[in-house]
């Protein structure tokens, strides 16, 4: 049997682009066109490209938020519709991370009655026993204290509001994590913090990650296997090893080498795999 997670074949996607003039015919924006791609069993693989590229809208197929016009996606096995038509089971083994917790968080709502929420949403797996308890322990996974629970999510730090998003994602216990520009709004260090949690998770959770950044220092700290798009095709999917060391598209060697000269210092980066293992 395939240990892929999730399989992704001739995915197409196109949107309704700008006029041309105000009589004139739309044009058409080809976000995503025929991308093949397979996520596995408790890998992290990195989709990196330029803005526009549609990173976004190939994990927004996934997750259901956007129905591509041709291609199948499955999740072990099974066809992945719409977000809405899909059983819950389906619902919450695949969960998002976004880039901007301030919006993706209800600001009205403190930590512990959003992941509450999670839980009301998907009663098969909310706590049988003491919720406080079940609380403090998926806080506690991220690295933050019981007392956060009772906070909302104004009063804590980005990096905060980060593992926050990342624990109502896992009081789901999800097998797929898609992380979207996770830690793009993040200070360096913070968001150093925050994959290494993601990588001690994958661990202790047995998750896949699909991480989508433009940051190939990010890419370089996270990443079991990296693919590339330009605009809406997939260029080159490799090991993170073989991007980083011998790239063999020119579009891949281009973004490497602007990488190199926008970070100078930052290129040597660790992988963090290595550093913990
Ligand atoms: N809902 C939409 N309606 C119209 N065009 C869209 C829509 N969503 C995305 N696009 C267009 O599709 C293309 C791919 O966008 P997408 O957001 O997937 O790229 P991306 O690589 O994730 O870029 P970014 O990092 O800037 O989000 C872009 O040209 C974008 O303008």
């Amino acid at each position: 049997m395939s240990s892929h997670v999730l399989e992704i074949r001739d995915l197409r996607v196109a949107f309704p682009g700008p006029r041309r003039s105000l009589r004139g015919a739309r044009t058409i924006v080809r976000a995503v066109a025929g991308v093949d791609l397979d996520v596995q069993a408790r890998e992290t693989l990195a989709l990196v490209g330029e803005s526009g590229s549609g990173k976004s809208t190939v994990a927004r197929c996934v997750l259901g938020l956007v129905r591509p016009q041709e291609g199948r996606i499955t999740y072990e096995g099974r066809a992945l519709g719409p977000i809405d038509k899909r059983p819950a089971e389906l619902q919450r083994a695949i969960q998002m991370v976004f880039q901007d917790p301030g919006s993706s968080l209800n600001p009205r709502m403190t930590v512990g009655a959003i992941i509450r929420e999670a839980w009301k949403v998907h009663p098969a797996v909310a706590p049988k026993g003491d919720r406080r308890q079940a609380l403090a322990k998926v806080l506690a996974d991220v690295g933050l204290d019981a007392g956060v629970g009772g906070r909302r999510p104004s009063a804590l730090s980005g990096g905060q509001r980060q593992r926050v998003s990342i624990a109502r994602a896992l009081a789901l216990r999800p097998r797929l994590l898609v992380c979207d520009e996770a830690v793009s709004a993040l200070d360096v260090s913070v968001q150093s913090q925050i994959l290494r949690l993601l990588v001690d998770l994958q661990r202790t959770h047995d998750l896949s990650i699909l991480f989508i950044t433009h940051d190939l220092a990010v890419v370089r700290q996270i990443a079991d296997r990296v693919a590339v798009m330009n605009r809406g095709e997939l260029v080159e999917c490799t090991t993170a090893e073989q991007l980083f060391t011998a790239p063999a598209h020119p579009y891949t060697q281009g973004l490497l080498s602007a990488a190199h000269d926008l970070e100078g210092a930052n290129v040597g980066f660790e992988n963090t795999r290595e550093q913990i293992s």
